[in-house]
């Protein structure tokens, strides 16, 4: 399938607030691109609008080569979306949450993947426990596992290791660039600079536009892309 993730000409408005204006947006094929933002540059709204619970004003949304008008089930089981809050049933354990999301997936022979997905995020030990009784990074480790469940090509995560500490953070993060380079195309959204690597895709969003995009390396690592926000200091933290 195609992986392609392309925003043509978008204007999406909340009431009177404009957020994004003739905006333009696109991810090819696989690897790992960071979509790096200050807090209200318009990460959440991009999120939503390709996850398709915001639908633009004008423009298109096209992932796959198919709009987000004509998804079927099988184009949403190609995409995994981790959201910025929590959305695991907190009152089931790790394995019904996966068990459950099977089913609305209509996913046949799905328990040796699922098993293999918890080893690999380091969940299989805590397998039976509730997801209420899990620390902020295995909840977030089991909001990624169950996103990949259905096997999507597309994986899709706004800010996912908010408010952990940077140990697990770190962790999260090589997981996830792990899983690109099993040629899942993966969008990590975030406005931390410590979680993206040298050969990671950089689209930078500044108030709804973008302002450069390329890998870390090519805008300067670090360094370079602070020096390219207007107000660097309250925009990101390193
Ligand atoms: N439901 C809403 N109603 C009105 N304005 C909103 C709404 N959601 C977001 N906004 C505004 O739209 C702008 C873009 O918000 P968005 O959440 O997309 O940014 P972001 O880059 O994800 O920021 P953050 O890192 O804080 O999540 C911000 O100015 C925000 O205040």
């Amino acid at each position: 399938m195609v992986t392609d993730i392309i925003l043509e000409n978008v204007d999406f408005s909340y009431g009177k607030k404009t957020v994004l204006k003739d905006f333009s947006l696109s991810i090819q094929g696989d690897g790992f691109t960071a979509l790096l933002g200050a807090n209200g540059a318009g990460k959440s709204t991009t999120f939503n609008l390709i996850s398709g619970i915001l639908t633009p004003d004008s423009g298109k949304v096209m992932i796959g080569g198919v709009d987000a008008h004509d998804r079927t089930q099988r184009h949403t089981a190609n995409m995994g979306f981790v959201f910025q809050e929590n959305t695991l049933d907190l009152e089931l354990s790790v394995q019904q949450n996966m068990r459950y999301f099977a089913g609305l997936y209509g996913l046949k022979n799905y328990q040796e993947r699922s098993e293999a997905l918890l080893k690999e995020f380091g969940l299989w030990a805590q397998r039976a426990d509730k997801a209420a009784s899990l620390n902020g990074g295995h909840r977030r480790r089991l909001e990624i596992v169950r996103a990949m469940l259905p096997n999507p090509e597309i994986l899709i995560l706004d800010e996912p290791t908010s408010g952990l500490d940077p140990t697990i953070r770190q962790e999260i993060s090589n997981q996830v660039h792990a899983l690109a380079k099993q040629g899942v195309n993966v969008v990590w959204i975030t406005h931390l600079l410590d979680e993206i690597e040298e050969h990671d895709q950089v689209i930078l969003l500044e108030k709804g536009q973008i302002k450069e995009q390329g890998t870390f390396a090519e805008l300067g690592g670090a360094q370079g892309i602070k020096s390219k926000f207007v107000a660097k200091e309250e925009l990101l933290q390193l």
